[in-house]
């Protein structure tokens, strides 16, 4: 969810609360109704009369309440509680607070007015008024309050939000109208919330700032906001102020810690993170940012999966997925652990500080030790991090003698050799926007750009530029494709109106693409039969606007395509399953094993698989063109696949035509049509590893056999 998705959820979330309690009061109270008008009483009238004027008790709770909690909180300190650790009621909607006016006018809507109105009926017009059967008033203040603080679930909130419990009950037995606590107690959310916003929006992290030291006590901001909203167990998002990069040895890692705010110590990280399991019935230690615990759970998962020979798992749905946080951090520090793997393993091994410590798991001792010696410093957070700080001269020794080992000065000899980082291309989706309103957005986002020399819709940005959480990324008007991958599409070139087939469609980027090069005008039929993938079609077509899409989960080899119900299919896409072997998430692959080791069978199969459905799709009776791509670089799913199907294709009166004349990579050479087909290389055209092969009717009278 985005940050604005949760604080409305969290509203939709308090509106429900606030009814169900509201509505259990009244099924508790319905039996003694008519109640005395002094009881739950919400009463605007005679706001300042005496002695009872609710407004003229609210203002003094509002005045009082600052110094009474402030007070008990610095009391408090000084016994030593503002030790205890455990989550605040503030931190939910600190975390969201980093956004924009409507998830604070949400959040607002949460604390400032329905938690004050549910609270306080419930704690001061319910609970409190009925203790007073069995106690004296004062003790039901008390023990009321002791409720309302209890029921924040915050051990270290506790003391001040029974002391400002107090106090909303003693003013409301002096006023006896709930709208007196009600005030008061939005009165001082609504204030502490506004603040916060104010601080974040003017750049300021509410963390560090509380770590710092913010007022009387070090908690105080953020100690004294007692609310009970749903956001706080939405307590997931990071605040979003970039963190300067910085150089400091010549093999580290340059990333964007933009939204990274748990890399930062503070006061409410003294704890260890819970365990994720047990070793020998020990408790493992997990790294305490959040960036190094993702990456460290990646890493773990990779090489599984590299051992297992497990496929479907891929760095970048382990780190840029969804429910990842500051996605383009964690995949940095996760692609450059592993690019230090060799040297980091070896460093492990030969200071044996994994011997000393059967807590700390591998994957996160080579993060941490990535970080420590390669990366941007690792701080005492945590046990795991304290581990490897006080390891600190044995790793540097290790590392020492390993270069040493090696005959080599700096670490970067050492490693493996990796293509530079490329630049980012991205899909203006024509549907949305124009170019011209894409490019002038880019340029005042991030400067420098340059439109494709080779595709119509395709914009090239420096490789620093970070476009995942872009609005115009979100909102489905840019989408982020490689170029290689925008080359089908403009290869096939449907014109308005015809119907095309994209037989292999998940997650959608080609299939969007037809779209917007029909003008959305025409119809996509888009093909796929794996569940999940389908869905995620579904959503990019809706995201992109493209209306022209027609969704079928299904097996495409299975379809009756010689049939009527495919008889107005004009032109095919077919981009099928294949090794991937193009893809970034392969070349992280051939840094865990530099011996480019290669499946065959599983190569033999799938190019089984995409002959089979490339002559499925010559079933097509009115087809006129065809694309086939992949984004392999074996020419057992490339070339190979085209030659084996080219007397078909001839016998239905197709040829082969040469996309994009002025691209200079071609099939390969060994195969006689190979300079009509298109190929991209992943190191030197710095992009996917691809490849393309355009078929055309050659005389469209004679229709297919
Ligand atoms: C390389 S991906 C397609 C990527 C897609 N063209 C894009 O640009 O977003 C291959 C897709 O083919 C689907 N697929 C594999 N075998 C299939 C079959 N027999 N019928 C339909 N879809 C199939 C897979 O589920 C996968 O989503």
């Amino acid at each position: 969810m985005s940050g604005t998705d949760k604080a409305l959820y969290a509203l939709v979330n308090q509106v429900l609360e606030t009814l169900a309690g509201l509505g259990i009061v009244y099924l508790a109270t319905r039996k003694f109704m008519p109640l005395s008008p002094d009881l739950l009483r919400y009463d605007f009238r005679e706001p300042f009369a005496k002695p009872r004027g609710w407004l003229a008790w609210g203002l003094l709770g509002v005045l009082l309440s600052p110094l009474v909690v402030g007070a008990a909180a610095f009391a408090f300190s000084l016994f030593g509680f503002d030790e205890v650790n455990g989550k605040g009621t503030v931190d939910g909607v600190a975390q969201i607070l980093s956004l924009d006016f409507p998830s604070f006018a949400s959040l607002f809507g949460v604390t400032a007015v329905l938690a004050p109105i549910l609270e306080e009926t419930v704690f001061r017009g319910f609970l409190l008024t009925s203790l007073t059967k069995f106690m004296p008033t004062w003790a039901a203040v008390i023990a009321s309050s002791v409720a309302f603080g209890l029921a924040h679930l915050s051990t270290r909130d506790l003391p001040q939000l029974v002391v400002l419990g107090t106090l909303l009950g003693f003013i409301y037995v002096r006023s006896r109208n709930l709208l007196s606590p009600m005030l008061i107690h939005g009165v001082w959310n609504g204030t502490v919330l506004t603040i916060l916003f104010l601080l974040v929006q003017s750049g300021v992290d509410l963390k560090e700032l509380f770590s710092a030291g913010c007022g009387t006590s070090t908690r105080s901001a953020a100690d004294l906001f007692p609310v009970v909203t749903p956001t706080d167990r939405l307590c997931n998002m990071r605040s979003r102020r970039p963190k300067p990069i910085s150089d400091r040895q010549s093999g580290q890692a340059k990333r964007r810690r933009s939204d990274d705010a748990e890399a930062r110590p503070t006061k409410r990280q003294k704890k260890p993170r819970p365990a994720l399991r047990g070793v020998k019935g020990k408790p493992l230690w997990a790294c305490s940012s959040v960036v190094d615990r993702q990456a460290a759970f990646a890493l773990e998962k990779i090489l599984e999966a590299h051992r297992t020979k497990r496929r479907g798992v891929s760095l970048k749905s382990l780190t840029l997925g969804s429910n990842i946080e500051a996605k383009k951090a964690t995949f940095a520090v996760t692609t450059e652990s592993i690019k230090y793997l060799q040297i980091i393993d070896a460093i492990l091994d030969r200071s044996q500080i994994l011997k000393e410590c059967s807590q700390l798991a591998r994957p996160s001792a080579v993060i941490l030790v990535y970080e420590l010696l390669f990366g941007e410093g690792v701080r005492a957070q945590g046990p795991a991090e304290r581990h490897v700080l006080s390891c600190k001269d044995s790793l540097e020794a290790a590392l020492s003698k390993e270069l040493e080992a090696h005959g080599a000065e700096d670490v970067s000899e050492l490693l493996p050799a990796t293509e530079e980082s490329r630049p980012r291309s991205v899909r203006v989706n024509t549907i949305k926007v124009t170019k011209e309103a894409a490019i002038s957005r880019l340029q005042a986002d991030f400067g420098s750009l340059e439109p494709d020399g080779l595709l119509d819709d395709v914009l090239i940005l420096p490789s620093s530029c970070a476009l995942h959480d872009h609005p115009w990324v979100k909102n489905g008007s840019l989408i982020l494709q490689s170029k290689a991958s925008c080359m089908p599409a403009q290869a096939l070139s449907p014109e308005p109106g015809w119907t095309v087939l994209d037989c292999c469609a998940a997650p959608g980027n080609k299939t969007t693409h037809l779209a917007a090069r029909l003008g959305n005008i025409g119809k996509v039929i888009a093909v796929d039969r794996d569940p999940v993938r389908f869905k995620r079609l579904k959503d990019n077509a809706k995201l992109a606007g493209a209306t022209c899409i027609q969704c079928i989960q299904d097996d495409f080899l299975k379809l009756p395509l010689d049939t009527a119900q495919f008889s107005s299919v004009d032109a095919v896409l077919l981009d099928p399953s294949c090794s991937g072997s193009g893809t970034a998430h392969n070349q992280v692959d051939r840094l865990l094993s530099p011996t480019d080791e290669v499946d065959c069978g599983r190569l033999e199969s799938l190019a089984a698989f995409q002959e089979k459905a490339l002559r499925h799709a010559f079933k097509l009776p009115k087809l006129k063109r065809l694309v086939y791509s992949t984004c392999s670089s074996h020419s057992i799913e490339g070339e190979e696949v085209i030659e084996k199907v080219m007397p078909l294709a001839n016998q239905l009166g197709f040829h082969l035509e040469g996309p994009f004349p002025s691209w200079h990579r071609r099939g390969h050479k060994q195969f006689p049509d190979g300079k009509l087909m298109v190929r991209a290389d992943a190191k030197l055209d710095r992009t996917d590893g691809f490849f393309l092969a355009l078929f055309s009717k050659t005389d469209l009278e004679n229709g297919i056999g």
